[in-house]
């Protein structure tokens, strides 16, 4: 077998966990293809309890897998995941699927769906809220042409428990700018419940604080495809 190719384990998954949503790839798109399938391994090793010997042949295969991957390891600049800007999700793992529906000079309008891989036990784990909303925001803080900037800080509102499953909206609005510092305001919803909100700060890089890293939102998808 070569490095390219990959053995299943169908005897041991049989994914129970639908996505409501479209499918968030093109299936002609194999690394597309091969994100959502790590984000179905991910749902699936947490939502399971297999037996200590399902257990066992599925991380040989998982380590298996990792060292066929190794082969076509690359520097960060050439890696494709978290660079496919126009893919939900960027093709990284990280973060929950953001599906982008809008992005305006000063507003971005998304959704997501956080599995039980995500959860802090029945409801959205804590530490996952400002992993979205910095998603969003940087995108909004970042989109049109605006130079580069980084998070400075991130204030979360929890206003409510975000439930798994289901569809949650998630808005950013740029609400205004001083010099290099970008203020972003967001709020997630479950239907009419304010599940969140957010107040952030980015600040814009300096030209020697972008040194030797490369920075560009949405240019990913052509320097990947
Ligand atoms: C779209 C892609 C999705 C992925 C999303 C990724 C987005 C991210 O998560 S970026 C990673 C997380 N963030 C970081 O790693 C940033 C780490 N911090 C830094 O690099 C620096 O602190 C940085 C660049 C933010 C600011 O540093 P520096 O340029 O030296 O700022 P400095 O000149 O001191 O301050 C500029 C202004 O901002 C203010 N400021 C800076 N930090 C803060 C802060 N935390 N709180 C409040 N004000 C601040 C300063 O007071 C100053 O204000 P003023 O001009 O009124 O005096």
């Amino acid at each position: 077998m070569d490095a390219t190719t990959v053995s299943t384990t169908d005897d041991i998954w049989s994914p129970s966990w639908d996505d409501p949503f479209e499918p968030t790839t093109d299936r002609d798109d194999e690394f597309a293809e091969l994100t959502d399938a790590l984000r179905a391994v991910q749902e699936a090793v947490t939502r399971s309890r297999p037996t200590p010997d399902a257990a066992g042949r599925t991380a040989r295969t998982l380590r298996d897998l990792a060292a066929r991957l190794a082969a076509f390891e690359v520097g960060e600049d050439e890696q494709i995941s978290g660079r496919r800007w126009d893919l939900a999700g960027r093709g990284q793992t990280l973060t929950p699927a953001l599906h982008l529906d809008e992005v305006t000079d000063n507003r971005a309008r998304g959704r997501v769906l956080v599995g039980r891989f995500h959860s802090g036990r029945y409801a959205m784990n804590g530490g996952v809220t400002p992993l979205i909303f910095d998603e969003i925001l940087a995108r909004l803080a970042n989109s049109c042409g605006r130079p580069w900037a980084r998070t400075a800080y991130l204030h979360v509102n929890y206003r409510a428990p975000a439930p798994l499953d289901v569809e949650l909206r998630v808005e950013a609005e740029f609400a205004g700018q001083d010099g290099r510092k970008r203020f972003m305001r967001g709020a997630m919803h479950h239907g009419d419940v304010l599940v969140a909100d957010v107040e952030g700060l980015w600040i814009e890089l300096k030209p020697e604080q972008t040194q030797n890293v490369s920075l560009a939102v949405g240019r990913g998808a052509e320097e990947n495809s």
